[in-house]
């Protein structure tokens, strides 16, 4: 369902799963099955030993491009000595397969890991390169580090925020059971299965189906049921209309676009004016879902699976040709005026948007910071405050460019401050926004 698109953030990431399924389906090259003694064999060629070192244990943090396309297998069958914390038992022997490649590339493998204990008993199965399980294992992801505080902050909270109910017309959904204070993160949940964009546009489909259960069926018996149990898209194949109705998108550490099952967030509904937006964190493997306004108890809680800011006609038809549904939500079914009042907001955004960047282009810094300034507050109307980290930068660009240095740190501030709350810790708008403050700072010391 979901991806960590958002652009930088999450929400328009909703939207690469279901597409991805059906792209998925369609554009499948042929991958060529490989026994785990072939690939053992493939491994200790003298030629693959030599890369042996560059591959796994990559240091926390962002990974370099120039990683290698293949490592060995990480984990008990592969070179991390079992003493080392970041060291995983895998629970069954990893299958493989190496994808197809050019004459003279390594082939990318791709394997079947499971870890039964991941998480105290939740398990995962993951489907993707030797190379991105390496960085997993290598960044520690598997070992449980509990959170001592956790329990005794959802106790201060009230207790369990959330229950999954029947919500009518949209098969199940989750609800509120207290108040969920804004900002408050209120559900944490873990991937049962996550999959490589690589491996799945690779794979024959046949061949993909087959992997993907076997993941499933790996798992230990609560989550194995729960995934099985979740609501079906499209699709003859039940690993592919799990898979198109559930899945988040995520991007790992090593910046490998992966798509996760994560059981719990995968029954949020959707809504144009979401409650609730997630982050991922590639460190704990973890969806964090956040309250960005107040929730009452007996409120649906609602994440937007369209990106941001598109009209109500495009959501709608985003939501049917992606998603196969006939949106119902609040903003979907509000009366006529208030439909054509918020879809007059967007439009002016979106000319807004165009002014801006010609006022930009021909210099007209003053009225580009007025425009700017507008725009941020059609967010706040629209409720879309994940969008205002992208004003503040763009404000902090333009009084960079005006040469109003004091106004630009303030803004580039509020940028970096929103891309920490809104995205992922590593995501390219964070880093933009730190290098920006970083050149201010240099400028003006
Ligand atoms: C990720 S699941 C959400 C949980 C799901 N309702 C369940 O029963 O498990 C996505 C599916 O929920 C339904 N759904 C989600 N949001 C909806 C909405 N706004 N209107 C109608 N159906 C919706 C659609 O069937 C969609 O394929």
């Amino acid at each position: 369902m979901h991806a960590d698109v958002f652009d930088p953030v999450s929400m328009a990431t909703v939207t690469t799963a279901a597409e991805f399924a059906r792209s998925s389906i369609a554009a499948m090259t042929p991958a060529l099955p490989l026994s785990v003694q072939l690939l053992l064999s493939l491994l200790l060629t003298k030629s693959y030993a030599s890369t042996l070192t560059q591959c796994p244990n990559k240091p926390p943090g962002r990974l370099g491009e120039d990683r290698l396309r293949t490592c060995p297998l990480p984990g008990d069958l592969g070179i991390i000595p079992e003493h080392e914390p970041t060291a995983v038992s895998w629970s069954f022997a990893p299958r493989c397969m190496a994808a197809p490649a050019k004459p003279d590339e390594v082939p990318r493998v791709d394997c079947l890991f499971t870890a039964a204990d991941f998480r105290n008993g939740h398990g995962i199965s993951v489907v993707t390169s030797t190379t991105a399980a390496s960085n997993l294992v290598g960044l520690g992801v598997f070992p449980d580090s509990p959170d001592p505080a956790a329990a005794a902050r959802r106790r201060a909270a009230g207790g369990r925020a959330y229950e999954v109910v029947d919500v009518p017309g949209k098969g199940k959904g989750v609800v509120a059971r207290r108040k969920i204070r804004k900002d408050e993160i209120f559900i944490v949940d873990y991937p049962a299965v996550l999959i490589g964009i690589d491996f799945l546009a690779d794979a024959k489909p046949h061949h993909r189906r087959r992997v993907i259960k076997q993941a499933i069926n790996q798992l230990p018996e609560r989550t194995r049921d729960r995934v099985y149990g979740l609501s079906r898209g499209d699709g003859t194949y039940e690993v592919d209309s799990i898979l198109g109705a559930n899945s988040n998108s995520v991007t790992l550490a090593d910046g490998e676009l992966h798509v996760g099952v994560f059981p719990e967030v995968a029954r949020i509904n959707h809504s144009c004016r979401p409650n609730a937006y997630y982050r991922f964190s590639q460190r704990r493997l973890a969806i964090e879902v956040v309250a960005y306004v107040p929730i009452e108890a007996g409120d649906e809680i609602l994440m937007s699976y369209v990106p941001l800011g598109l009209k109500h006609d495009e959501r709608r038809k985003y939501l049917r040709d992606n998603w196969g549904f006939e949106c119902r939500c609040s903003l979907c079914h509000a009366p006529e005026s208030e439909i054509s009042e918020s879809q007059g907001r967007r439009r002016q955004m979106n000319e807004m948007k165009q002014t801006l960047q010609d006022a930009r282009r021909d210099g007209y810094y003053k009225e580009a910071i007025t425009i700017a300034g507008d725009l941020l507050q059609f967010t706040e109307w629209e409720g879309m405050p994940l969008l205002t980290p992208e004003y503040h930068d763009t404000l902090a660009d333009l009084y960079l460019l005006k040469g109003d240095m004091a106004n630009a740190t303030r803004y580039a501030r509020m940028a970096l401050n929103g891309w920490v709350q809104f995205g992922s810790v590593d995501d390219d708008q964070l880093e933009n926004s730190r290098r920006l403050l970083q050149g201010l700072a240099n400028t003006q010391s």
